[in-house]
């Protein structure tokens, strides 16, 4: 060790006495071998070294050391490297002497056109006669490439000047062009962030942009139909707002009119037809011709609220017992006849002649809702064209899961029977107490039937809710707004016909009630009367079906019903917004159709 500490006070000196007597360069080479730099390199090499002799390379080592070196990771590392550095700065030529400080600045772009439509609108300016970008549809090329924004000039598209040209001759050259496109433009000054939230609307009406006359570019437009599920991802123009259809199919979106938009083109569409005739104005009276041949002979004692009917008739033989409502299926299906015949008319008169009616909401925001596993079940509403099979799917699923799934227990005003008890076939009440339930809005349907009132409160069914048990009701298609309510959070299922082929190959045995007495098997004319109903109620109500079930083979369809109602209470689904909001105090919790805010 002293050996050592000499050596080296012997070298020390040495190099003093070299650098002392100025030997050329001595001074220069203890500069570099002192450097930091190259004691921290020399420290590196040391250490790699040594770790290079401990580690025996392993295969898992060897192979890690193969995937490292590939090009796609090494070119992966450099652009990580590259961003970290904040290198990614085009390198531009200084600006050349003597350009003037007010030049505008000019951008050149690069687009690479593929399949996939350029994802930009542009438009003249009608001051200026400039090409401007007019929007730039989200998700599209233009938007992912984040080089082209509203407002933008156009000076040159592929070194041809737009100057003095019309918006579609600038079209013609894109269309043309091959490969990659190059803009030259004059960039407009930066843009607000949307700060939006992103809405999720309900569509209450079909749009298809190929016939709105009013749309800035029918190709960016996108149809939609009643029913289908938009996300709105930008509301920047009052008028045209930027939508996906869910679940969605690519990330580009499409044009879509606002609210207020289409709710300003009803509105005109409305006034501008004065002179249509407003039946509506006059009474509505029951004409012997609505009814059919088979009503008229059935019960002349009948007297149908003209909006609402009671659908249900107990059979004294009801065999299950359980307070559920043995339905007369023949009899419904004659007022429903009676119904669609009068429906026709009720609808023409309705919506030329009440705006408020025909006005109605275009959109209804909806959000995501998980039932929480405290809380109510949701009401389990069945709809579907008379004789479909409504009724016997709703009586077999009560019947094979009693302890799940109950009927509402009806109110009445006619007299009990011997045999009866009030709160197990019906809550048999006064007609007065009835009627003056009616006025407090407690029935979701009812009517007259033989001079007594029948109809589904809306406690009987909480009744059933608050017991824990799923209540299985089933409505005309007309009674779904008063249903849809906050409170009982309802989920639609509508029951539809297979094909003509297999209703006759399934409906063998079924039977039809023809009368209050009599059944029959069903005719070709009932399959197709079946079919046009459900397809004119599907056209009319879609949107509001949660579920459609096609009812061809009884036992599946039990299956696919039960298995919708579980996903109808577990699984997360899409409701109006309306109904996660508190109730406003002194507000009646009936209307849920909602517009958006824009
Ligand atoms: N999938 C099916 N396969 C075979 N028969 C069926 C099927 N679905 C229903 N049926 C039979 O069809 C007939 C009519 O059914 P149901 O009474 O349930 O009709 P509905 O839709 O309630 O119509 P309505 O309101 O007129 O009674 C019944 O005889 C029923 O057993």
């Amino acid at each position: 060790e002293r050996y050592d500490n000499r050596w080296t006070l012997a070298t020390n000196e040495e190099h003093f006495f070299s650098v002392s007597r100025d030997i050329s360069g001595a001074e220069l080479l203890h500069g570099l071998l002192s450097a930091p730099w190259l004691q921290s390199l020399l420290k590196v090499r040391v250490f790699i070294h040594s770790f290079k002799e401990v580690l025996i390379p392993t295969h898992e080592v060897r192979e890690l050391y193969c995937l490292l070196r590939r090009p796609h990771v090494q070119a992966l590392l450099l652009a990580h490297d590259t961003v970290a550095r904040k290198d990614y700065d085009p390198v531009l030529p200084l600006v050349p002497e003597g350009v003037p400080g007010d030049e505008e600045a000019m951008r050149i772009i690069c687009l690479v056109k593929n399949n996939q439509p350029l994802g930009a609108t542009i438009k003249k300016d009608e001051m200026t006669g400039d090409i401007q970008v007019a929007r730039v549809i989200h998700g599209g090329l233009a938007d992912r490439s984040g080089l082209l924004h509203p407002g933008d000039k156009l000076v040159e598209v592929n070194g041809s000047s737009v100057e003095g040209l019309e918006p579609e001759q600038v079209i013609q050259i894109l269309f043309k062009s091959q490969g990659t496109i190059v803009f030259k433009l004059i960039p407009n000054s930066p843009q607000p962030e949307n700060s939006q939230a992103t809405v999720f609307l309900r569509a209450m009406a079909d749009y298809c942009p190929l016939r709105d006359p009013t749309i800035p570019c029918p190709a960016a437009g996108m149809a939609y139909s009643k029913g289908d599920l938009l996300e709105i991802v930008d509301q920047t123009d009052a008028c045209w707002w930027q939508a996906r259809k869910l679940p969605s199919a690519g990330p580009c979106a499409g044009l879509v009119p606002s609210n207020s938009w289409l709710k300003r083109k009803q509105r005109e569409m409305w006034w501008s037809q004065p002179s249509q005739v407003h039946t509506c104005i006059r009474p509505c009276e029951f004409h012997p011709d609505f009814l059919s041949s088979e009503i008229q002979q059935l019960n002349k004692n009948v007297l149908i609220c003209f909006l609402t009917f009671y659908p249900y008739l107990r059979l004294p033989s009801d065999p299950c017992g359980r307070g559920y409502v043995q339905p007369t299926s023949g009899f419904r299906r004659s007022l429903r006849l009676f119904r669609r015949r009068t429906q026709n008319k009720r609808r023409l008169s309705c919506h030329s002649c009440c705006p408020s009616k025909a006005l109605s909401s275009p959109y209804e925001e909806v959000v995501r809702y998980q039932r929480n596993p405290e809380d109510p079940p949701r009401l389990i509403v069945l709809l579907g064209p008379s004789g479909v099979g409504v009724n016997e799917l709703r009586k077999r699923l009560m019947k094979t899961n009693p302890s799940t799934f109950q009927g509402a227990i009806p109110h009445t005003s006619r007299p009990k029977k011997s045999s009866e008890e009030s709160g197990k076939e019906y809550h048999f009440i006064s007609k007065e107490l009835f009627e003056y339930m009616v006025c407090n809005h407690r029935f979701l349907e009812y009517g007259e039937f033989k001079g007594h009132l029948y109809g589904t409160s809306v406690d009987a069914i909480k009744e059933v809710l608050d017991g824990g048990k799923i209540c299985l009701i089933d409505i005309e298609p007309h009674s779904i707004q008063s249903v849809r309510t906050k409170t009982l959070k309802p989920y639609f299922v509508f029951v539809a016909s297979p094909s003509l082929e297999r209703l006759r190959l399934t409906r063998r045995s079924a039977r039809v009630v023809a009368s209050s007495h009599l059944t029959r098997h069903f005719t070709d004319e009932d399959f197709q009367e079946m079919q046009e109903c459900g397809r004119s109620m599907e056209a009319r109500y879609r949107q509001y079906f949660d579920s459609v079930l096609v009812n061809d083979v009884l036992q599946d369809a039990c299956l696919q019903l039960y298995s919708i109602i579980r996903r109808a209470q577990d699984e997360p689904q899409w409701v109006p917004v309306s109904w996660l909001k508190p109730v406003q105090p002194g507000r009646r919790d009936v209307e849920t159709t909602n517009s958006p805010k824009v």
